[in-house]
């Protein structure tokens, strides 16, 4: 019926996919640096559902006497796969100068897909949900801002063996945990980790 077809672009929401992604930077203009970058991701085929606040955060990781970070998270729908999306991400940073000379060293801008409609992969391309978000601050307490009712899986891993830095241990079992209380658990341990900045400036979406 001609009636009922829809193009791309009038696509129903709930037939998108929904992903949340983790900005974060420490050198440069940090904070237009993520605001920009969430426009670029928009104009990559992305769509903005909502934005937690901007925070600034403890480095954790990485040299000794890097500058703090400004942290975000962002939900959006999309019709890119997980990969296109992995890839959109990686092109936002590039646009923005990143350069990988450290593990975890001071960067302009990092993007991480955190989750993709739930998926759990294994894939060191592209592991998902990101496999350290269940234990960093500066990700879940802008993402349980951002939304209070966010469930997360949480993997319990063997212990890593110590051969590689980037080394993501064999699953050992898995739970899903409400994000809000995840994050309080983890900043009661460290209260001086994360300070909520302000509200992002979101771009009107076209
Ligand atoms: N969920 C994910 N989101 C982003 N990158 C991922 C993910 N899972 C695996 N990767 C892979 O991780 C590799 C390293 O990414 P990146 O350089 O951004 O790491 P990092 O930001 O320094 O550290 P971390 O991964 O701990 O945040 C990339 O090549 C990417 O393919
Ligand atoms: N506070 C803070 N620390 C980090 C961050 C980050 O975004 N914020 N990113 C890292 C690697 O992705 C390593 N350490």
């Amino acid at each position: 019926m001609a009636g009922t077809q829809t193009t791309d672009t009038q696509k129903p929401n709930t037939l998108k996919h929904r992903a949340v992604l983790a900005l974060g930077s420490n050198l440069g203009e940090s904070e237009d640096t993520l605001e920009r970058a969430v426009a670029d991701l928009v104009a990559g085929g992305v769509q903005l559902v909502r934005a937690s606040g901007l925070y600034r955060t403890a480095p954790v990781g990485g040299p000794a006497g890097q500058p703090d970070f400004v942290n975000a998270v962002i939900e959006v729908t999309t019709d890119l796969g997980a990969y296109e999306l992995l890839r959109l991400c990686n092109a936002v940073e590039a646009a923005h100068h990143r350069e990988r000379l450290v593990r975890w060293g001071p960067r302009t801008l990092d993007i991480d897909v955190i989750d993709y409609d739930g998926v759990i992969s294994e894939d060191p391309v592209l592991t998902l949900p990101h496999p350290r978000a269940q234990e960093r601050a500066f990700v879940l307490v802008p993402w349980a801002q951002m939304d209070p009712q966010a469930r997360l899986t949480v993997t319990h891993r063997a212990k890593p063996s110590g051969e590689r830095p980037d080394e993501v241990p064999e699953p050992l079992s898995r739970e899903v945990v409400n994000v809000a209380e995840l994050s309080r658990t983890l900043l009661g341990a460290d209260e001086d980790a994360i300070s909520y900045m302000r509200e992002m400036q979101v771009p009107d979406q076209p």
